[in-house]
This record gives C-alpha cells, structure tokens and sequence, in this order.
C-alpha cells in the first residue's frame, strides 16, 4: 500500500504501555507494524486500566522483568528498528537506557509521552529529567508533539517559527533527527523534521475528526517500520505522515469517548 518493500519478517519492537481499549500504546503500535509489513515484538513498561473515555489505573512493571524483556528480545531477534513510547518513572528509563546500551541500537524512535489525549498523565513529573538525560541522546528521531516540545523546551509554541526555535534546541539534547508534530495547533497538520541539514515540513489539511486516540504511537511505529524497511528520514516520516493521514480519515466510533484511527488491513494471498 504505502510501499512496495514488503517484507514481513523484518523484525521491529516496541517498548511501550499498554492500552487495555487498543487505540494507543503497544496495541496500536504492533497494529502499524503488522499494516506496514513488519514483524512486530513488544516490551511492556506499563499497563494502563484504559478506555476511549480515559485513563482510570497505571502499574508499572517492575525494571527487572522490564530488562529481562529487553535482554532476551535482542539476544535473539534482533530488531532492525524500535521506538520507545510510554516509560512513566526515573528508574523505568535508566533501566531502558543501560539495557540497550549494550546492544547495537540501530533507527531508535523516541515519542516522549507525557499526557494522555484524555489529560492524564503517563509520564510522573521526575521522571523528565531521566529522560532527557539517557534516553534522548540515544535516538534517531524523537516525535514530541508540541506540548511535549514546550515541556523539554520551555519553549512556548504557537507557530512554525516557534516550533523551529523549539526543534534546534531539543537537536541539542543529542537525537539525530526531531519531528515536531503541529497536530495540536490549528490550520494545517503541519510536522517540522529537522536534524543534519534536513529542515522540511509534513503537511496535510487538518481532518475535523473526534476520533484521533493513539495518533502519535501510531505515527512513530510508522516511521519504525518505514525506517526498517530501509526508506531514509526523509522517506519514512513522509510515508508514514501518509499512513497517519489515511488511518485518521477511516478513524471510527466504537466505545464512548475518542475513538481510535483505522489500519488499513488488507487480505494478502501470497506474499513472502
Ligand atoms: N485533525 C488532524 N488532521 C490531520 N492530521 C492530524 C490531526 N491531528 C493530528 N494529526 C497528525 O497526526 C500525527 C500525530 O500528531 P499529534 O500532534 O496528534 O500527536 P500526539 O499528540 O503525540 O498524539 P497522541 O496524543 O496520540 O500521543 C501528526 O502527523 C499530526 O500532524
Ligand atoms: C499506553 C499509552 N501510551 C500512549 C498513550 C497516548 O495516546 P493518546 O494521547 O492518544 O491518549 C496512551 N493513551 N496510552
């Protein structure tokens, strides 16, 4: 659909939490990977008590079996990409950030998470400092929105111009590349990638949709499958705004609150 590179087995992870309503976190993420053609594995950091309407429960999981999670995936499947989404507490991210230290990371997605689209919060307010020191220096690309942005920044947005001033600062921190996602502003979609002489935008009409639960961990597993797939930056954020695009268009009400976007399956007879 979006490419012409398939090749299910090429293995890509998630260390996510999980949403017990399957719009966002690991749920949504192994549904992109598996619309976009990957071989989908997961770590889970927490598991949220979770519904279209809010969050109601968090329980972390203990960093041990976190590590032992981490540990036993890259000891045998080594992934080709992986994103980190929901990470909660200080300890949770140093322990992420030493475990993958001893691994050959390659195409490292980060998408900060902080609060839910239901204004809860994923991300406990000591836990910021954990991850701007050990986990972003580690990535490829980092997704904020631009709350998030703000929030690592002390930026404040409201425009394109404040959303550059915002992205070369969080390039600082030591990512590769930043995608500052303008979903939350009005007029237009607009997301700013910058980092290593790249500085394009990613536009599409703003979609008068309610239905938008997991928009951002669905965007990032795009671009972790897109980045396994062998597309470069430029390619796999493109592909990916188009896959997020599309999936927001279909999105749909099922439950009683925001709604989750649509994946695309598709019947494939044959295939590799
Ligand atoms: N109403 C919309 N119409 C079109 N595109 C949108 C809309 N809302 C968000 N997007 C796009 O969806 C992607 C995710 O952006 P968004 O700002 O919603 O991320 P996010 O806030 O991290 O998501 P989440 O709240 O799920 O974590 C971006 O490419 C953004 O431009
Ligand atoms: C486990 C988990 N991870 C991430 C999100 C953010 O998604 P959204 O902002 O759409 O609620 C979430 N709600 N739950």
């Amino acid at each position: 659909m979006i490419n012409n590179k398939t090749n299910y087995r090429v293995p890509v992870l998630t260390i996510a939490g999980s949403d017990s309503s399957g719009g966002a976190g690991i749920q949504a993420d192994l549904k992109t990977f598996s619309a976009l053609k990957t071989f989908g594995m997961s770590v889970i950091t927490a598991i949220t008590a979770q519904n279209t309407r809010g969050v109601f429960a968090v329980e972390e999981i203990s960093k041990e079996i976190i590590k032992k999670q981490i540990e036993v995936i890259f000891e045998d499947i080594h992934p080709k990409a992986l994103k980190i989404g929901m990470v909660s507490s200080p300890d949770i991210i140093k322990q992420i950030a030493d475990t993958l230290s001893k691994y050959e990371v390659n195409n490292l997605v980060i998408d900060p998470v902080m609060i839910s689209k239901s204004g809860y919060s994923l991300l406990r307010t000591e836990a910021k400092e954990n991850l701007i020191k050990y986990l972003i220096p580690m990535a490829y690309i980092i997704t904020p929105n631009t709350m998030e942005a703000e929030e690592i920044t002390g930026i404040h947005i409201e425009n394109l111009e404040d959303m550059k001033e915002a992205a070369k600062k969080l390039l600082e921190l030591g990512p590769k590349y930043v995608l500052v996602k303008g979903g939350h502003l009005d007029g237009d979609a607009v997301d700013l990638l910058m980092g290593d002489g790249v500085c394009e935008l990613f536009e599409s009409k703003r979609l008068d949709r309610k239905n938008t639960h997991g928009t951002g961990c669905t965007l990032s597993s795009a671009i972790v499958t897109q980045l396994a797939h062998g597309y470069d930056v430029k390619e796999a954020v493109g592909n990916s705004k188009n896959y997020i695009t599309k999936a927001i268009e279909n999105s749909f009400d099922i439950g009683h609150g925001i709604g989750p976007v649509h994946h695309f399956y598709e019947f494939d007879k044959g295939g590799n």
